[in-house]
């Protein structure tokens, strides 16, 4: 019997200026345990491969290997290497602590672990995590959470210019790379491969004395609604406001000891954060009334990938944070009653595997 554990860290994409660049890997962590029992001749389950699931949205979450997105990316991994299904017989116990639909990263967390399930069941030892990135850019289209989820840490994530022939192999609708039933009528066609080296990352430093508090309100935002309010285009003041903010923020984070004035100009958004105020009440607010000069600890807030969730960096009176966030939040929503949890976290160690 074989067995081994992956961890994969939640993520905040954006961190204000950063929107689909920057990623922070967070200490809630996703975890599949796996057992493989290769002697066994044959299996009753669909793709050899039993899922049971136990955490965040455990009501929701399909069980089956065929519907189920960490399955289904798994076998996207194996299908492009000719294995048409998991091992004679597989076990995947899913424990996931991150909440969905929250802006944690729980779906970037869930390909990031999908695609290395489908190398470690595969036994494919030659695809790098590099490589891996590759594979979950064909699905999680854009890199922050997927980045930051694979290599942990506080990294900045970039796409190289593609040839006009692999344009086309990214735009490939996710229904053909993915399949749902991923074992519906098995036609033996191998997915398109992702091209060659399409993502990047860098490694960005982050000073030890900087904490985040994430403060996680009880309703979902799904990341396709978050982006369907946003324009098309942007003005060039806005964009110029961006990008002074956006080459401040890597050196500001890193610095030791931090400087929350720095750092609270740093994280300030116009490309993301107030479009998605109309599925967020109280963000403004938030981001508005908070500064380093009347609160102890604070150095800057923002929202967390594509929300609700809210993340503010402080070094300490993490709780007078949490609570004032909260009171604002609460104070704009229309139920007056929102519940919110609040937990501090710390930049996370990326994917790995236990044996
Ligand atoms: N462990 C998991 N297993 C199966 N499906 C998952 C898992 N985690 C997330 N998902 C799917 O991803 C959806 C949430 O993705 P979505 O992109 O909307 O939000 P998020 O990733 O939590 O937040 P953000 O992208 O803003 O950080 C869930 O509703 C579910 O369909
Ligand atoms: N950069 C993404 C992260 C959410 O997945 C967004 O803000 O839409």
């Amino acid at each position: 019997m074989e067995s081994f554990v992956i961890k994969t860290p939640s993520s905040s994409a954006n961190i204000g200026p950063g929107f689909d660049v920057i990623g922070l890997a967070l200490t809630i962590y996703l975890e599949l345990h796996v057992t493989i029992d290769r002697s066994k001749g044959s299996s009753e389950h669909p793709l050899n491969c039993r899922v049971t699931y136990e955490g965040e949205g455990e009501a929701d979450i399909s069980l089956d290997p065929q519907s189920n997105l960490l399955t289904r990316v798994a076998l996207y991994v194996l299908r492009c290497h000719d294995q048409r299904a998991f091992p004679v017989e597989t076990h995947v116990h899913i424990k996931n602590p991150i909440p969905l639909g929250r802006g944690l990263g729980s779906s970037g967390a869930a390909v990031v672990a999908g695609v290395m399930l489908g190398k470690e069941v595969g036994r494919l030892h030659h695809l790098d995590n590099d490589r891996l990135f590759d594979y979950c850019l064909m699905i999680e289209r854009h890199p922050d959470n997927v980045g930051a989820a694979l290599f942990g840490g506080f990294v900045g994530t970039y796409l190289k210019p593609l040839t006009a022939a692999d344009v086309a192999r990214t735009e490939i609708p996710l229904s053909e790379v993915l399949p749902a039933p991923a074992g519906g009528v098995d036609t033996g066609k191998k997915p398109p491969e992702p091209p060659m080296g399409i993502g990047h990352h860098i490694k960005f430093p982050w000073a030890k004395e900087i904490k985040a508090v994430a403060i996680i309100p009880d309703f979902v935002v799904p990341t396709h609604e978050a982006r369907a309010v946003l324009p098309e285009k942007y003005t060039r003041p806005d964009v110029t406001f961006n990008l002074q903010r956006i080459a401040l923020l890597p050196v500001a984070l890193g610095q030791s000891p931090p400087d929350p004035e720095l750092i609270h100009l740093a994280m300030q958004d116009r490309i993301h954060q107030p479009y998605r105020q109309t599925l967020i009440p109280g963000l403004t607010e938030v981001v508005e009334s908070m500064s380093p000069k009347t609160q102890a600890g604070f150095l800057g807030v923002c929202l967390s990938g594509a929300g609700p969730t809210i993340l503010a960096l402080a070094t300490d009176h993490f709780e007078e944070i949490a609570n004032k966030i909260i009171d604002t939040l609460r104070r704009c929503n229309e139920k007056k009653d929102l519940r919110c949890e609040w937990k501090v976290l710390v930049p996370a160690e990326g994917t790995h595997v236990i044996r």
